[in-house]
Order: structure tokens, then sequence, then C-alpha cells
């Protein structure tokens, strides 16, 4: 039996240094962790609860919704809209903001999120995520819009993800350093085990889905071929390639042992008139949050994503990320083409 701290002990401990500190943002943190609990107790089951395969419905980026999109994104909501934190919320599976009904009181925080994240993966049984970001509510007292919503990645005040994998992992930043928690399934509670997690500036793991490479841009298509000329290619070291298929499981390799995470942007969306595969607001931001207070950085290839002004809800960007020599590799690359 170990004698770890609770998330809720950490926060707790956090926000005592918070001067002005309400409590408010400790339970609403709260509240999402309960909602990740309910998730994760979801996805173990699967087949055992029918709730794998796909809903006869498709979300604002035409994506054929699985259930489990649908269900989890109802979690969040029913776990986040009672308690009076939040203005409104934001998802990628919902096509507006929802904002909170009347019978609720309402609060100064935001909340966005993507409630199952590596949808592909669920029939498979290989590991998904859930990830959030709170920003504050900048605008007046009025019903909070979609505006109140496009706000800077700089802006966030928390961002974190759960990864249901072997074990159920909660990883968070208030913008205090980024923290790792295990879920013990026999107290029900996420207990620090991953304190500080930091990613080393170097690596020599790289992971991008290969199969778009003819659509890549020169800067990228340079970038993985020196990686996989290895040794005899002008980086002088061999190169290790990672792809699940779940960002969260990519980031959480990340933050464990290093590598550089790529969905750049390639000619076959911008014939569609895509600005990328990954959605800013509920993926993007949250993650680079998390990823600079690690130690590492996130670009779009030319800039910083948290300093890019969002433009609409469901906007989506290239997203490379990781280790800061890499990363930095590959933004000089695309100021060199
Ligand atoms: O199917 P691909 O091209 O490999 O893309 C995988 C990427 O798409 C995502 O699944 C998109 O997220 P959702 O599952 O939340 O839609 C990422 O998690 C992952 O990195
Ligand atoms: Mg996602
Ligand atoms: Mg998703």
């Amino acid at each position: 039996m170990h004698n770890g701290t609770t998330i809720t002990q950490f926060i707790i401990e956090e926000q005592r240094h918070v001067a002005g500190a309400t409590g408010d943002f400790t339970s609403l943190l709260n509240d999402i962790v309960t909602a990740c609990k309910v998730i994760s107790n979801m996805v173990n089951h699967g087949a055992l609860v029918g709730v794998l395969g796909s809903a006869e419905s498709e979300n604002i980026q035409g994506e054929t919704q699985k259930k489990l999109d649908i269900l989890t994104n109802e979690v969040f909501i029913k776990s986040n809209e009672w308690a009076g934190h939040l203005a409104a919320m934001a998802s990628e599976e919902m096509d507006t903001i929802y904002d909170i009904p009347a019978k609720y009181p309402r609060g100064k925080y935001l909340l966005t999120f993507d409630p199952l994240d590596g949808s592909s993966n669920i029939d498979v049984n290989v590991s998904v995520g859930t990830i959030f970001s709170i920003l504050r509510i900048q605008g007046g007292d009025g019903a909070p819009t979609e505006r109140d919503f496009l706000q800077a990645g700089t802006q966030q005040i928390a961002a974190g993800y759960a990864l249901y994998g072997p074990s159920t992992m909660m990883v968070l930043t208030t913008g205090n350093g980024v923290n790792g928690f295990t879920l013990d399934q026999n107290i029900g509670e996420f207990i620090l085990t991953h304190p500080n997690m930091t990613i080393p500036a170097d690596t020599r793991e790289f992971a991008i889905n290969a199969s778009n490479m003819r659509f890549w841009e020169p800067p990228v298509k340079r970038y993985v071929q020196e990686c996989l000329d290895g040794k005899e290619g002008p980086r002088g070291e061999d190169f290790n390639m990672r792809w699940i298929a779940s960002m969260v499981a990519e980031v959480h390799r990340i933050l464990t042992r290093g590598g550089v995470f790529m969905y750049p942007i390639d000619s076959k969306m911008k014939d569609k008139g895509q600005g990328g595969k990954l959605r800013l607001l509920y993926e993007a931001n949250p993650m680079s949050f998390i990823v600079e207070q690690a130690g590492g950085g996130s670009i779009t290839g030319t800039q910083r994503i948290m300093d890019l002004q969002p433009e609409s809800l469901h906007q989506r960007v290239p997203v490379i990320l990781g280790s800061k020599n890499e990363v930095e590799r590959i933004l000089g690359y695309h100021d060199q083409a």
C-alpha cells in the first residue's frame, strides 16, 4: 500500500501559494479528474458494455464519430456543468460552444476538451486519451460566445491529459512544471508517480504518419529523410521511429523519454483548404503548454503554436513538438526553405 500524494492534495498544496485563490479552480480540476475516472472505467470495459464501434453521426470535421466519442463527451459535460465554476465549454465533438444551463450557476472559467483522443484506436484496444485546457473568461457578465474561447495558448491557466493505457495516468500543468499521476484502481485515486516530468533536449526518435510522405513540404521531407539516412547520412546517427496514432500516447512517450512528434501541414490538406490535422483549441494548445512546461518546444513549422491567435472554434494547425533541439532544427529547415 503506497502513501503517495493524491492529485487533489497536490492541487490544493499548489493553490495555497496562489494569492486570492478561492478553491473554485481546485474544485473544477477535481470535477475533470472525476470525469476521467468515469471514462477510464468505460474504456476499460469496452466490448463488455457495448461501447465499441461507430455511431451513425459525423462531427463538424466530417469525421465519423465513434460511440465513445459521444459517450465521453457526455461524461465531460455532465461532470463539469453543475458546480458553478464554468461559464461555458467547447469540445472537439460539438459544433458550437456549450452554454451552462440556466439551472446551474455560471462561473469564470472556460473548459475546452477532446473527450477521446486516438479514436481510430479504440476498437483495436490501443491506448487512447482525453485532453483538456482551462482558460479564464475575459469578457463581461453577458452570455459567453465563441469569441471568448479564441484566446492564444499563452492564456491557458491549466492543461492536462488522461491516458487510458496499460495503466490509467493523468498528466497536468498549471504553469509550474508538469506532474504525472497514476490511477490506483483499488482506492480510485490518482497518485503522484511522475513528479517534475522533463523532456530531454536531444533525441534519436521521431514520430510521423509516413503514409503521407509524398504530400509533405520540403523541410519535413528533408528532416525525416536525414533521420532515415541514419549513420550514413548528415546526422551521423541512427534514429528510431514510432507511430501510435493517439496523440496523447505519443506526447506521453516524449514526456517520458524524449522524441519529436509531427503532424505537419501537407499538400493534400492544403488542396482541401485545411490548416492541418490536429485541432488548435482541443489538442495543439493544451499539448504545447504541457510540452513547453516540460522544457520542450512546440511549433507549426514556422512559428510557436502558443503564440497563434485562434480564428475559429475548430481551427486545425500543423503540429511539431518535443525535444527542444530537434524542434529548433526543424524550425531552421523551414526558415532555410
Ligand atoms: O490516423 P492518423 O493520420 O494516423 O492520425 C492520428 C492522429 O489523429 C488523432 O487520432 C486525432 O484525434 P481524435 O482521435 O481525437 O480525432 C490523434 O490522436 C493522432 O495523433
Ligand atoms: Mg484528438
Ligand atoms: Mg477526439
